[in-house]
């Protein structure tokens, strides 16, 4: 498959990274307004790194494009002229909706919204997609591509927003609890190194044994939680300093400032 990836600053590098960890490509085209944080992709073999838009579409069945949002319209009408229905257009940008992509590059585009988080990098993402392309060939091939680079899951336009919480900023949001958990961790006596690698493990461990298990995580807690021991007196303080209320109220201002976002353009 031959991939182009239209801005490749935090997330397309996150994505150039999986897609070439997962060896999905045949060629791949990264583009960037200048090239100097492009060095490590640049002697890999089957990578292309230009400041060429045009270029990068022409050469490129499938299209990411991964700009900020504000740079989003003159992306689309500069790459206009060199798009082709037969090509896939997958947009990773914040709030700007399907209609908005079509309003420039015309009905007959195939556009793919996916909102990917930068776990990509190493093949674990939490992709949410939708499209209304009315070829379903289209969202399956999408699905495809970001399946092979973590998990999937489609869902309606309106809800695109409320996932980029979930997933793309819920990133930073497991790294805060994790370095929180790192802090204590060193309070209670270990190094920083111990601290970090006990803090990651034992969340992966918990994340694993919900995947695994498909339980809910108050069931996975009810085993751990020992009648009048130390974990119920934790957590308890943990919940009455507002750690679950903290994490909504979060995600509730995290999704608040999306919708201020996609209202600007
Ligand atoms: N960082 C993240 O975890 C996530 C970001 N997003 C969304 O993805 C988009 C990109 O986010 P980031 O990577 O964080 O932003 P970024 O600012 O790191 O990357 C954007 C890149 O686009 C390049 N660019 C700008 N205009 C260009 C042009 N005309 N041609 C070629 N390249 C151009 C810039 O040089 C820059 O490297 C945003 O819309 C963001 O909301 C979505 C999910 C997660
Ligand atoms: O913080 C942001 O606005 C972008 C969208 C999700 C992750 N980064």
């Amino acid at each position: 498959m031959k991939i182009a990836i239209i801005g490749t600053g935090n997330l397309g590098a996150s994505i150039a990274k999986g897609i070439i960890k997962e060896e999905l490509s045949t060629s791949l085209v990264l583009t960037k307004k200048s090239l100097d944080s492009l060095e490590e992709f640049i002697s890999i073999k089957g990578v292309q790194c230009t400041t060429d838009n045009s270029l990068a579409v022409r050469q490129s069945e499938v299209i990411i494009i991964a700009v900020q949002p504000a740079q989003m319209t003159q992306v689309l009408k500069a790459l206009k002229s060199d798009l082709k229905p037969s090509q896939l257009v997958i947009s990773t940008v914040t709030g700007y909706s399907i209609e908005q992509m079509g309003s420039v590059l015309g009905s007959e585009q195939p556009l793919v919204r996916a909102m990917p988080n930068t776990a990509i990098a190493v093949g674990q993402s939490m992709t949410t997609l939708c499209s209304n392309h009315p070829a379903a060939s289209k969202m399956e091939h999408a699905l495809n591509i970001f399946n092979c680079l973590g998990t999937t899951l489609a869902i309606s336009e309106d809800k695109m927003q409320a996932s980029t919480v979930v997933c793309a900023s819920g990133i930073a949001f497991w790294m805060r609890l994790i370095r929180a958990n790192t802090q204590g961790a060193i309070q209670l006596g270990f190094d920083a190194k111990e601290a970090h690698e006990m803090a990651v493990q034992t969340c992966f461990g918990a994340a694993s044994l919900l995947v695994a298990s498909g339980n809910h995580p108050e069931s996975e807690i009810d085993k751990v939680t020992t009648p009048k021991g130390c974990t119920i007196e934790g957590l308890n303080e943990m919940e009455f300093r507002g750690m679950s209320a903290a994490m909504i109220k979060g995600m509730k201002a995290s999704f608040d400032k999306i919708n201020d976002i996609a209202a600007v353009k």
